[in-house]
């Protein structure tokens, strides 16, 4: 076998590097955004092409590119022990001949996609969320690189493919429905792509917005509240400034803390901090009985702060002592009264009762949560899937969702959460915050909508593909079997002018060759009758004496030789008798040797008429040499047959042509006879006719004379 069809190893070196390059330029410049941090990667179809254009140990050194450039841009092991599994399987598959993107699908669903979704679930946080959204866009990214694999290995010429998977031929339709999958496929998949990423994307974006609206929103309304609320403390205190009656103080809170509940209670002190009105009057009598220490807000920052810089001050998230041990926010305006500090009004706020506050919050956020810290990062409200108290401290860890782009992440309480952060006034911060498997619940979605209607469409497509190429091939198939039923079955696959000519001018050269074929066959039979007639004839001849038509030596030898094997058998008794013309040299040179030759047919025409038993054999033994055989259980009766052909020779009379005289001639007769099975030969039996003869002549010819071999009477 010549290799010259064969690549060189520098050629492949080449295809080695051409593939390898491409993979890896894929892997690292190319990734196609679709979602987040989510990307697709056609590297994978150089890889899966390789296995088709180059021998093992160049598709490795191809795959080990692929991984180490996929290595290198820190992907997830789960995607890389995926893809090694994905490669090894496709290549044992392909190598059973089955149809490449037959084999990615049967991966990916079987092994793959559930593989990776398990995997992901034992993975970080990010991947458990996202576990099936991984999976399903793995496998759509895998398929997609084998159906673009396939449709560019079905446009490269055979000649750079592996003999593997060129030496077996594949039916027609086989190879038209393969393209047509590939080819089907490529397309569905880009527009799941496009239509996942598009949706994904203004999924994303409404979300966002809807948070940022509501981060707003709610930093307006809690700005408004303090505002609101700062406000009120702050007309109190310039009304008190402003010298009221201390008899009209008490009413003037009492009414205030009546029209504005979020305020617990509303509180004036002396320049000392001592508490001096109190409303409401509920809990008077439970504040006179505190101890002097409690009596006093001297040491409480929001004191510190109203009077040193004489103005109004909204506290922190502190805990509140005295009638009622709650956290709360103070918010405190200094009493100036001749430029001077006289005292504070401050309201406490309890966090635990805003619930006209939370109430309007709750209405707006459905599923999204609320965190609200003061300045020192206390929590002053949380929703309470947030599962924290105020004056917790809000810790949240930052963290990482690769499918959530838009916006910071944080964790909480071992939860994810996608977040949009608003400062609001006294340095406060309003957290709106979204479980990050919102974004992902989506886009799973998404994704399984797209994996579940491109397995349809596929499905629907190859159906298609299926009966097209059912279309195209088998009129072909009944053009070859060319049987008239499949003429006729043609007709129910297509209808098409160029296949009814086809089939219309192979119908008359099959008709015409059959015709040849029957025509040949007819005149090869005649031929071959003749021959074995004349095979027949020239067999005949070569046994038989041409003048006397008598059996020539050989051909009696061969059928004597039989008969005296069925005697034998028989137990029959047999005679072989020499017969030979007495001075036959003499009638030749008297009268000529056409004369002789008369003779000679006169006797044998003798000869034959005696002999008529079936199983008598006559041959020409010689020139005037005849020789007879004779079967039966009675030699006497070959005796006399002899007997008679002896007398009757004398009577025959035969004039020679330049004669009118006629001449007769006689015979001289050796008989054998064989009794029983004596197992001689023939030629011993012959040598003993023979002897006889022999006798016959000595003793003056024109006589008989016989020997029995065996038992006589
Ligand atoms: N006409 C003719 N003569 C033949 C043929 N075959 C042999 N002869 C002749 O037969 C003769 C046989 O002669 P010999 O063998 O001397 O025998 P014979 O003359 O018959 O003498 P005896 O046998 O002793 O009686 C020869 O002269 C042969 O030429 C033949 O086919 N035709």
């Amino acid at each position: 076998m010549t290799t010259s069809t064969q690549p060189s190893v520098i050629e492949y070196l080449q295809r080695c590097l051409f593939l390898s390059v491409l993979a890896v330029a894929c892997h690292l410049f190319l990734p196609i955004p679709l979602i987040g941090e989510v990307t697709l990667s056609l590297g994978s179809v150089f890889v899966l092409s390789s296995l088709v254009l180059l021998p093992v140990r160049f598709v490795i050194v191809v795959f080990v590119s692929s991984f180490l450039s996929l290595y290198w841009m820190q992907t997830s092991w789960l995607f890389l022990l995926a893809h090694t599994l994905e490669v090894i399987t496709i290549a044992i598959l392909l190598r059973r001949n089955v149809f490449i993107m037959l084999a990615s699908m049967s991966y990916w669903i079987i092994i793959g996609m559930p593989l990776l979704a398990i995997l992901a679930l034992y993975g970080p946080m990010y991947l458990q969320e996202a576990s099936v959204l991984l999976a399903i866009q793995s496998g759509l990214n895998g398929i997609l690189c084998a159906a673009i694999a396939a449709s560019l290995l079905s446009v490269i010429p055979m000649r750079y493919k592996q003999p593997a998977f060129t030496k077996k031929e594949k039916h027609l339709s086989a190879n038209i429905f393969s393209i047509c999958a590939s080819v089907l496929v490529v397309p569905i998949l880009i527009v799941s792509f496009i239509f996942i990423a598009v949706s994904s994307k203004e999924n994303e974006i409404l979300l966002v917005d809807k948070i940022k609206s509501n981060t707003s929103y709610i930093g307006e309304l809690t700005d408004a509240f303090l505002e609101e609320h700062k406000i009120i403390v702050e007309q109190h205190a310039s009304l008190l400034s402003d010298g009221t009656p201390d008899e009209n103080v008490q009413n003037l809170l009492l009414k205030s803390q009546e029209n504005y509940p979020a305020f617990f209670n509303l509180t004036t002190t002396d320049v000392t901090g001592k508490l001096v009105f109190f409303a409401p009057l509920k809990y008077k009598a439970q504040i006179d009985r505190l101890p002097d220490e409690l009596k006093t807000v001297a040491d409480r920052n929001y004191f510190i702060e109203a009077r040193n810089s004489k103005q109004t001050f909204v506290s922190n998230a502190l805990l509140s002592r005295g009638v009622i041990v709650a956290p709360m926010i103070s918010i405190a305006s200094p009493i100036i009264k001749d430029d001077k500090f006289a005292g504070i009004v401050f309201g406490a706020i309890n966090l635990d009762v805003i619930k006209l506050f939370r109430n309007k919050i709750e209405r707006l956020l459905n599923n999204d949560l609320v965190v609200i810290t003061d300045a020192s990062n206390r929590i002053v409200y949380a929703s309470a899937p947030v599962e924290a108290k105020p004056l917790a401290e809000f810790l949240p860890i930052p963290s990482y969702n690769y499918i959530i782009s838009e916006l910071p992440v944080l964790s909480h309480n071992e939860r994810q959460y996608a977040y949009f952060k608003r400062q609001s006034a006294f340095d406060w911060h309003v957290y709106v915050l979204t479980e990050s498997s919102t974004f992902t619940a989506n886009i799973r979605d998404n994704f399984v909508i797209a994996g579940l209607s491109l397995l349809f469409v596929v499905a629907v497509f190859l159906l298609f593909a299926y009966r097209l190429s059912q279309q195209v091939s088998a009129p072909l198939r009944a053009l070859l079997s060319s049987s008239d039923n499949a003429w006729d079955s043609m007709s129910l696959y297509t209808n098409t002018q160029e296949f009814s000519e086809v089939a219309n001018k192979l119908k008359r050269s099959q008709f015409l060759m059959q015709n040849f074929e029957d025509r040949l066959k007819q005149q090869v039979n005649e031929k071959t009758e003749q021959l074995e007639q004349l095979n027949l004839q020239l067999a005949a001849q070569a046994r038989e004496d041409g003048m006397t038509h008598l059996l020539n030596r050989s051909g009696f030898d061969e059928m004597a030789i039989n008969a005296i094997k069925t005697s034998y058998r028989l137990g029959q008794s047999f005679s072989m008798a020499l017969l030979d013309i007495d001075h036959f040299k003499q009638i030749n040179d008297t009268h000529g040797h056409l004369f002789g030759d008369k003779c000679l047919q006169a006797f044998s025409a003798l000869m034959q008429r005696n002999c008529k038993r079936e199983t008598d054999i006559i041959g020409r033994y010689g020139g005037e040499e005849f020789i007879i055989f004779m079967a039966g259980k009675d030699v006497k009766a070959h005796h006399q047959l002899m007997q008679n052909i002896h007398q009757q020779t004398r009577k025959i009379r035969l004039t020679p042509a330049d004669s009118d005289v006629a001449v007769s001639f006689t015979v001289s007769v050796g008989i054998c006879s064989v009794i029983g099975n004596v197992n001689m030969s023939m030629h011993d039996i012959v040598k003993l006719a023979d002897e006889e003869l022999y006798k016959c002549k000595r003793s003056g010819r024109d006589r008989i004379s016989l020997m029995t071999v065996g038992y006589s009477d």
